[in-house]
């Protein structure tokens, strides 16, 4: 049966996810939490019943180790795995490496609020997401999504913000609609798909 099965994951807590960096481009691993939280997606995913014939992952660390994980955990090593830049995390540019709070202090909650949700806004030097969505749509369209389409069922471990930017999509969200939208690092999405690439359904697997 073709399903059209797609599974977003997020990676579990880096340890700049720890130290509340802002950590866009740059690459640490993850936590001995974030560990634990990529396994438990594995082991969610594994109780749902589900398996997977592809997965995609960013050319970050935290992400393909999160990916590793969660896939040894459901006992699905043997998975084609293709690893693309066009999933890493928005580019945070000149934010990169400062702390969240100081940041703050010295911009304004509402002006780092803009930088870390709103749609056009970006960091000075960075990424807005809209452009994380300009460089991460292609390729999901043109890679990921075929097969999806054709029945393989794809598993994607990303980031918060490029996930963000695909799930606008996909979820036909407005620019307003996406401000609020957070991602729970380790936590999957199950979204099935129509053949027009609509979502059919969708599971948050939170909690
Ligand atoms: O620092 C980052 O790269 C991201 C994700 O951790 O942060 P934010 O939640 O601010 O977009």
């Amino acid at each position: 049966m073709n399903e059209r099965l797609l599974v977003l994951v997020r990676h579990g807590q880096s340890e700049w996810n720890l130290k509340n960096l802002f950590t866009g481009w740059k690459d640490p691993d993850l936590t001995e939490k974030g560990v634990a939280e990529a396994k438990e997606a594995g082991r969610k995913l594994k109780a749902q019943g589900l398996t997977f014939d592809i997965a995609f992952t960013s050319a970050l660390t935290r992400a393909q180790h999160t990916l590793d994980l969660a896939l040894a955990e459901m006992g699905q090593t043997g998975l084609p795995i293709t690893r693309n830049l066009a999933l890493n995390e928005r580019d945070y540019g000149d934010l990169s490496g400062l702390n969240k709070d100081d940041a703050r202090a010295k911009w304004g909650e509402e002006q780092v609020h803009a930088w870390r949700r709103s749609y056009d806004v970006p960091p000075p030097g960075g990424e807005s997401l809209k452009d994380t969505l300009a460089r991460t749509l292609p390729y999901f369209v043109q890679e990921i999504l075929p097969c999806v389409l054709r029945g393989e069922r794809t598993l994607v471990a990303a980031h918060g913000n490029s996930l963000r930017a695909l799930i606008m999509v996909l979820e036909k969200l407005t620019p307003e609609g996406i401000l609020a939208r957070e991602l729970a690092t380790g936590v999957p999405v199950i979204y099935r798909l129509n053949a027009d690439a609509t979502v059919a359904s969708k599971l948050d697997l939170a909690g």
